[in-house]
């Protein structure tokens, strides 16, 4: 399967307006990431909060790991289990051992496997309805799709402003963000 032509347009597009975001910027919203973050998942209850290890222009995530760690939030990130898997999640807190996967992303290694209540999302795109772009392979369709269907769970997309669009043409397998967190704003989805 590959994308629509539209989709893949989409995605490089938003993976380009990525890249033009200045160093002060991306302080700025790792800053900003880790405060609204951590106060969104107090205040929903979270207990297991998953982030993701940041790679290419993504925003840094380690102050939002160590902020949620620090209000007694468990914290995990995403391990992968080869193409057309879903993602797991292993227990990681800021100082654990971490192995090295494919595209320089860093996983937990030796730790239990948890089922997250609360995900911030890695995103190449989105609109306002809550559809996304990741990087195409699939993961976290399937990843929410198999968490949904055990428990509740709320996706929080992480993206910059620069990267949202009108509308992202949504397939039927697509699983939508319910929030997405940018550098200006707290989106809402639907
Ligand atoms: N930081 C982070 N971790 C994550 C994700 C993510 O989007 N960001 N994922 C979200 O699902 C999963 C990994 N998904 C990824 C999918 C593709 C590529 C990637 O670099 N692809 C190449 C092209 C693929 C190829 O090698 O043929 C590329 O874009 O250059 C990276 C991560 C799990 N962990
Ligand atoms: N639940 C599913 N069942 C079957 N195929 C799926 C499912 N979810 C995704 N796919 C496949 O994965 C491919 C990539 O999907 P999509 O472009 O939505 O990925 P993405 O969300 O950009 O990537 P990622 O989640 O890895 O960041 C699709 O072309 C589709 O074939």
């Amino acid at each position: 399967m590959t994308d629509a032509p539209s989709k893949a347009a989409l995605r490089a597009e938003a993976l380009a307006r990525r890249a033009q975001v200045t160093e002060p910027q991306a302080r700025a919203f790792a800053a900003r990431l880790a405060e609204t973050g951590a106060d969104f998942a107090a205040a929903h209850g979270a207990k297991i909060a998953s982030a993701f290890w940041a790679i290419k222009d993504e925003v840094a995530t380690l102050p939002l790991l160590e902020r949620l760690a620090a209000r007694g939030i468990a914290t995990a990130l995403p391990v992968m289990q080869g193409f057309r898997k879903p993602l797991e999640f292993r227990l990681w807190a800021p100082g654990s051992p971490l192995a090295e996967a494919k595209w320089g992303i860093m996983e937990p290694v030796l730790a239990p496997e948890v089922f997250p209540d609360l995900l911030f999302v890695p995103v190449a795109g989105f609109d306002r309805a809550g559809n996304r772009l990741g990087y195409g392979a699939g993961f976290y369709d399937r990843t929410l799709a198999r968490l949904r269907q055990r428990q509740e769970i709320v996706a929080v997309g992480i993206a910059y402003a620069a990267q949202e669009f009108a509308a992202i043409p949504a397939e039927p397998y697509d699983e939508k963000l319910d929030y997405v967190l940018t550098d200006r704003e707290w989106i809402t989805c639907g």
